[in-house]
């Protein structure tokens, strides 16, 4: 884990919302207290349902807590902000646009008047090539694959130079091979950057691989932080020499365990082992529909 002398880089806390319902309010999180170190990469994992997306909501500032509040280097944050970029699970890219113009329209709206012309050509460039999109820069969403257009949002996100990094199963919508390509890319970036990210996953492997620490989340509603789980594997990590040391194990089991033994789901029909268990969260989690929608909402939101 980095070291900082900032141990409360950005604080959660004491966060609870209350969303109105037709039958009267509905408490999603209760009193999540979260402390991050700055350079920390911190994954959450929970069952679908619990609450995970709310809580990177509300740190975005596109939701507003009920109680409680985010703190950023000392001060309150209610609203969106560039220092604090948020990836989504599918691509959020203007179609209309090329790779490099859609990171180009995050980079005026931070640095407008900041950088000149030349220098804001520079930046847009590193950052495609950060993310190894220099080659195809020029192409629009749809002439690029999936994990290339998930490189550009990440690239756009970058580009905005945010104090922490937001993101909400960036990789959930990837096949298993590109999946494990851009793990190791967003591995790379934060060790040159060191950027402070959190991550949104159901992927027990993922979170084990990339985080410092992984936060499991209890299940709705009134859900809360139920353990915080300290991942002490040395970094760089490389996913085959690591997978079978004792401590990639450990972290594991003790994730597999929480989920499935200690807050397995309530309307599962038949109860799960640990082992027996796949590793991905996800499978018990509603049709992908869900996700879309919520997506849907949280961008509508998000250009309001
Ligand atoms: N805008 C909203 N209005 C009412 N209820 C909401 C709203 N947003 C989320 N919820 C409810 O809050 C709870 C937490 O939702 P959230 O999307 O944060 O869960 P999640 O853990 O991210 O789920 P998933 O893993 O399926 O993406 C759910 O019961 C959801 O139905």
């Amino acid at each position: 884990m980095t070291t900082s002398n900032h141990p409360d880089h950005l604080l959660i806390s004491h966060v609870s919302i209350d969303f109105p319902t037709p039958k009267g309010p509905f408490r999603a999180l209760d009193k999540v207290d979260l402390r991050i170190e700055k350079g920390e990469f911190v994954s959450i994992i929970g069952h679908s349902g619990c609450g995970k997306s709310t809580v990177l909501n509300i740190v975005a500032g596109l939701y507003k807590a009920t109680e409680g509040g985010i703190i950023l280097d000392g001060k309150e944050v209610n609203e969106p902000g560039p220092e604090r970029a948020v990836v989504f699970q599918n691509h959020s890219l203007l179609p209309w646009l090329s790779a490099y113009e859609n990171v180009e329209l995050a980079v005026k709206q931070v640095f407008k008047g900041k950088k000149s012309k030349a220098e804001m050509k520079e930046w847009i460039e590193h950052n495609l090539t950060l993310v190894h999109m220099d080659h195809a820069m020029h192409k629009r969403p749809d002439e690029i694959s999936g994990g290339m257009k998930q490189r550009v949002g990440i690239a756009r996100a970058l580009a905005m130079e945010p104090q922490v990094l937001l993101l909400d199963e960036p990789f959930g919508a990837l096949d298993a091979l590109t999946r494990a390509h851009l793990q190791d890319s967003m591995m790379e970036i934060q060790a040159q950057l060191g950027n402070t990210v959190i991550m949104i996953t159901h992927d027990v492997d993922e979170a084990v691989l990339l985080s410092d620490r992984i936060v499991m989340m209890s299940n709705g509603p009134a859900a809360t932080v139920g353990e915080i789980l300290e991942v002490n594997l040395p970094r760089p990590r490389n996913r085959v020499e690591m997978s079978e040391t004792p401590e990639y194990i450990r972290c594991r089991h003790a994730v597999l365990q929480f989920l499935y033994e200690r807050h397995g789901r309530k309307e599962a029909s038949t109860p799960k082992s640990a082992a027996a268990a796949t590793a991905n969260a996800d499978e018990d989690s509603e049709p992908s529909g869900g996700n879309i929608v919520k997506l849907n909402k949280t961008l509508v939101k998000a250009a309001a």
